[in-house]
């Protein structure tokens, strides 16, 4: 008879035991459930943070306000070639500190091309200007930046080439001081330049991460497109600013390259003692009429009046020795001066690199050297004034107004290689050596609205009588009309339906920008809004002020534009 109750069989669970297992495996699937879970959720968290990371470290670098680069292109040099028929003379737009500017057109654009081949032959300056410019300006997208379409680079054959979209009416240099375009006869038209430019930099400083420092604000560098709407361009020595430190470093090298070279400087700055001293009287004495071999622009030439042989033999020889000394300092390929193109340009650029390579360009070497000394005779004149206490009033030592524009040694650039930007728009604290900074920008652009509103070059000299030559320095003219409550002097005379209010209000912002203070000087985000009427007009700064207080006043500018 089958026993009702078999034992079971060895291996074979029993219920018990079943359910001894499942309670074990339900107890170890929770907390395996529950690792799993937490293992995922970090896996997910470190692919999101990394996301995030790489989206926030590219945005760093673009502004703000334009999450995509611009679409920049790569082109083969045979097809800039082609574009710019083989860079033919007639085509040449400009000619610029590292190279030249052709206009050119590709059938795959729609647009007219501004083509800026760099000359690197000879030096790494005009690649390190490439790597420069096409690094920072592809990141920028607004409307007061000239807009980069694309590129071409070649390291081994050492061929680089910028591609932007032309600007029609070129550049505030060409359209404004040299052509004088009678579009930019209308007040509207300059207000509306200096106000694009403000634009323009207050998005560089103030809506790009990190902000961006142009370091060489100047007419050549503001282009103006079909609708006389202005553009900065050329950024090849611009700067993120985050790169302080570094600079501070290159400052640092500079000093100690300073000294060494100490005395040279001296005997260099003996010699113009000595033409000082001997020239003066000569210019004072000058007219276009009692001489003839004047040139008119500057109002100095080779031929004296009065027995003053010997200084103007002083003169000759300084002249010259400079000359020979800009000729024998000039690096091979660097110096881009063509005679064709020099008509009085703004300034000479003074540039660098670690090697200390300088440049100069546009301009015959004597040209702008002569524009020079006319700074240096109107500052001896000053001193003369301000000693006999005849106009001393006049040419009394105003904010910064000494050592902004430097007698440039070592055979007419700036010793401090160190120093980026141009003569004249330069800030005084960066032309010493010092750091870069936004300030350095809103110094130059105080020189450029200057420049826009008077409708001249920051040095010039148009007549020879010592009367003009009290004007020929633009920004201490500003400063004494300022003091003397009559700054609308200042505006261009070939400038019509003017609004007094805003070139009153140009000029006064020009001269807080002049500021020999860095800090005092306003932001490009204040002078926005100074221009757009949303803050209250500025004052001048207190040693501006007129005397009695005052002689000029505001309508309020809260209007919208
Ligand atoms: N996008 C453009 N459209 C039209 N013309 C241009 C454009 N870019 C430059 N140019 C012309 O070419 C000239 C040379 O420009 P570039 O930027 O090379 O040098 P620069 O500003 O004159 O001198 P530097 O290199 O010393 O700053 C300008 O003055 C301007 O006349």
């Amino acid at each position: 008879m089958p026993s009702r109750f078999s034992p079971p069989e060895i291996g074979e669970e029993t219920p018990l035991k079943q359910h001894r297992h499942r309670h074990i495996s339900s107890h170890l699937l929770l907390p395996l459930l529950l690792a799993g879970t937490i293992t995922l959720t970090i896996i997910l968290l470190t692919v999101l943070t990394i996301f995030i990371y790489r989206k926030l470290s590219r945005n760093r670098t673009a502004p703000s306000d334009s999450p995509s680069h611009r679409q920049c292109r790569r082109f083969s040099h045979s097809l800039i070639r082609r574009a710019t028929s083989s860079f033919s003379a007639s085509n040449r737009l400009g000619h610029g500190g590292f190279g030249s500017v052709y206009k050119g057109t590709l059938p795959s654009l729609p647009q007219q091309l501004a083509i800026k081949v760099m000359n690197s032959v000879d030096s790494l300056q005009g690649e390190r200007e490439f790597h420069n410019e096409l690094s920072l300006t592809r990141a920028l997208v607004s409307p007061h930046i000239v807009p980069l379409i694309g590129f071409s680079s070649d390291s081994r054959k050492r061929r680089f080439v910028l591609v932007y979209e032309l600007m029609e009416n070129r550049s505030v240099q060409d359209a404004l001081l040299d052509k004088k375009c009678e579009e930019l006869m209308s007040w509207s038209r300059r207000f509306r330049v200096v106000y694009d430019v403000a634009k323009g930099l207050e998005y560089l400083h103030h809506r790009c991460d990190p902000p961006i420092i142009h370091g060489d604000i100047k007419p050549s560098n503001i282009l103006l497109d079909g609708e006389f709407k202005a553009k900065i361009g050329d950024f090849g020595l611009a700067r993120l600013k985050t790169e302080g430190a570094i600079e501070g470093l290159e400052g640092s090298e500079i000093l100690k390259k300073k000294d060494d070279n100490g005395s040279i400087l001296e005997e260099t700055e003996s010699v113009l003692t000595g033409f000082e001293e001997g020239a003066s009287s000569t210019v004072a004495d000058r007219s276009p009429e009692a001489s003839p071999g004047l040139s008119p622009e500057m109002g100095m030439g080779n031929q004296d009046h009065g027995g003053g042989s010997e200084s103007v033999r002083i003169k000759d020889y300084v002249m010259e020795w400079i000359g020979n000394g800009i000729k024998k300092e000039k690096p091979r390929n660097e110096w881009l001066a063509s005679p064709s193109s020099v008509d009085n340009v703004n300034g000479s650029k003074v540039s660098s690199s670690s090697a200390g390579i300088r440049k100069a360009k546009n301009r015959e070497p004597r040209e702008w050297w002569k524009e020079e000394f006319c700074e240096e005779l109107t500052k001896k004149k000053k001193r003369e004034l301000s000693s006999s206490n005849n106009g001393g009033e006049f040419w009394r030592e105003r904010d910064g107004f000494s050592g902004e524009f430097r007698v440039p040694k070592s055979g007419g650039i700036s010793s401090t290689p160190s120093m980026r930007g141009t003569v004249c728009y330069i800030a005084p604290e960066y032309g010493g050596g010092g750091l870069l900074s936004e300030k350095c920008d809103v110094y130059s652009f105080g020189v450029l609205v200057l420049v826009i509103i008077s409708g001249r070059r920051p040095l010039q000299v148009t007549a020879s009588p010592m009367s003009e030559l009290e004007r020929a320095n633009l920004i201490s003219w500003a400063r004494q009309l300022a003091c003397n409550g009559r700054l609308l002097e200042l505006v261009d005379p070939c400038v019509h339906s003017l609004h007094k209010d805003q070139a009153l209000l140009c000029i006064t912002i020009a001269l807080l920008c002049l500021q020999r203070s860095p800090s005092k000087r306003p932001t490009m985000k204040e002078i926005v809004e100074m221009l757009s009427g949303e803050a209250e007009p500025p004052h001048l700064p207190f040693e501006f002020s007129p005397s009695p207080p005052s002689n000029f006043t505001y309508k309020s500018r809260r209007t919208t534009r």
